[in-house]
């Protein structure tokens, strides 16, 4: 049985947070805050040094806050896709994307097989396509798997997460900023991407 890395540590909430939730460090804000797409700054970031490791991609009963999230019914399956995205070799993301079957239908169908293909690459390149509030939350490490260098000390790390609209259906992307990652600035597109 396949188990998740990360597990979100409390409930998601928009932006910006109450003085009285605990903060996500500064240098993380413009990234947990960007509506572009994460790959391409990633692709910049990292000199073009990126790639895409599958952690899993299966259809599931996606947990109650991602089909509350979806609109979905709780016994509905998507599929959901881990992957880690790395920079310059080092795992910088942990994203996970629940893809409803009624999303994934007719043009969108492409998205059953991307493999080790970044799904923003594939969404961004869509002219219709629409994003939702951009959530934030602190994502817990599932200690019971060794996966090395994705967390600081307190087994946390900060994400987000938004629904993604394609041809008016919903996909679900959450993504959490590893330890491993540590930006001197803003995100930031090249031309060309
Ligand atoms: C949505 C995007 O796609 C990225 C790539 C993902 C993947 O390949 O599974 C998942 C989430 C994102 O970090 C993006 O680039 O913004």
């Amino acid at each position: 049985m396949h188990q998740s890395p990360f597990v979100p540590a409390g409930d998601w909430r928009g932006q910006p947070f109450g003085p009285a939730q605990p903060q996500p460090p500064q240098y993380l804000l413009p990234w947990l805050a960007y509506t572009g797409s994460l790959t391409a700054a990633l692709k910049h970031l990292s000199g073009g040094d990126f790639s895409v490791q599958v952690l899993g991609q299966s259809w599931q009963l996606p947990r109650p806050e991602e089909c509350h999230a979806l609109h979905l019914k709780r016994r509905s399956r998507a599929l959901v896709r881990e992957v880690l995205l790395l920079g310059c070799g080092q795992p910088w993301v942990y994203a996970r994307s629940v893809l409803p079957l009624r999303s994934l239908q007719g043009k969108s169908r492409n998205l059953r097989s991307l493999d080790n293909r970044p799904l923003g690459e594939l969404l961004f390149s869509e002219p219709g396509i629409r994003r939702g509030e951009i959530e934030l939350n602190q994502l817990r490490r599932n200690t019971d798997l060794q996966l090395k260098g994705l967390c600081d000390k307190d087994n946390c790390a900060w994400g987000r997460r938004s629904t993604f609209w394609l041809r008016d259906k919903p996909l679900l992307v959450a993504e959490a900023f590893l330890s491993h990652f540590r930006p001197e600035g803003p995100p930031i597109v090249s031309n060309n991407q």
